[in-house]
């Protein structure tokens, strides 16, 4: 994850895309992380399809519904991301609820997303107090256990999660679920300058990002942008080459 602490000190702002691995079928997870990591984005987060995903918003949700009913599992996934044979360029990110690596095993889990090339876990429901849980596998694996703040995370927690940051910091927008949207309250600035003056590490701003507006009215306060909803639509409508100007939005930023 050290590319994401480089990145920072060149003065280069992160593009994280996040896709629902499988839908549209397994077979085309590839495809897409090929398509991504060419279209210049700085990593991927690969989301596991749950059935109870409760910080997901509606495209998301959506999409793991499509993904489970082509039958991906988590193992299929870490399955099919072990096979690849293609160079992948950026670092890949496992996005799953607790549930399906309690189920799987966290061990196994752990040791299995190494096999697969993933550097980082984000785990939504997994709460900072309950990390060791998971940690220490992942510490062993040398894979980076990604934390989530909020704009309620109070500043004890916060001081907390922030001094064993690992990767980068997952600061999210809204007090609410995933989903690209229209507005960008005007607390998420200071939130996010908040967060960034006492982080070890990039604070990336996820939730809601979908426009060039939101990029630009966040810029000076954060480190980079993780977009979700606006990708998966995209590629379920065959309109991904729409979101390549977000992309360069974020990437071809002039450091400030
Ligand atoms: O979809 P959005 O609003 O662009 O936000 C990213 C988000 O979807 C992705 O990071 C994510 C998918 N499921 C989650 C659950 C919790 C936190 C984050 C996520």
């Amino acid at each position: 994850m050290k590319r994401f602490i480089d990145l920072k000190e060149s003065g280069g702002k992160a593009f994280v895309a996040y896709i629902m691995a499988g839908d549209g079928g397994l077979e085309r997870l590839s495809e897409q992380v090929q398509y991504l990591q060419e279209a210049g984005v700085t990593a991927i987060e690969i989301g596991i399809p749950f059935s109870d995903p409760v910080a997901d918003g509606p495209t998301i949700e959506a999409a793991g519904n499509r993904a489970l009913k082509a039958g991906v599992t988590l193992q299929k996934v870490v399955d099919e991301m072990s096979s690849w044979t293609f160079e992948v360029k950026v670092p890949l990110l496992i996005m799953t609820y607790l549930n399906p690596v309690l189920r799987f095993g966290v061990e196994r889990f752990v040791k299995e997303s190494k096999k697969a090339g993933v550097s980082g876990l984000i785990i939504p429901d997994l709460p900072y107090e309950h990390r060791l849980l998971v940690e220490p596998y992942a510490k062993k694996e040398a894979i980076a256990l990604v934390q989530l703040v909020t704009l309620t995370t109070t500043e004890n927690r916060l001081d907390a999660i922030l001094s064993e940051a690992e990767g980068f910091v997952y600061a999210v927008t809204v007090k609410g679920i995933t989903g690209a949207r229209d507005e960008m309250p005007e607390e998420v600035q200071a939130f996010m300058r908040r967060v960034r003056e006492k982080s070890p590490v990039p604070v990336y701003a996820g939730f809601g990002i979908s426009k060039t507006q939101h990029v630009d009215a966040l810029r000076e306060d954060v480190d980079g942008f993780i977009v979700g909803s606006a990708i998966v639509q995209a590629f379920q409508d065959g309109t991904i080459r729409e979101i390549e100007p977000l992309i360069q939005a974020v990437t071809a930023l002039d450091p400030v």
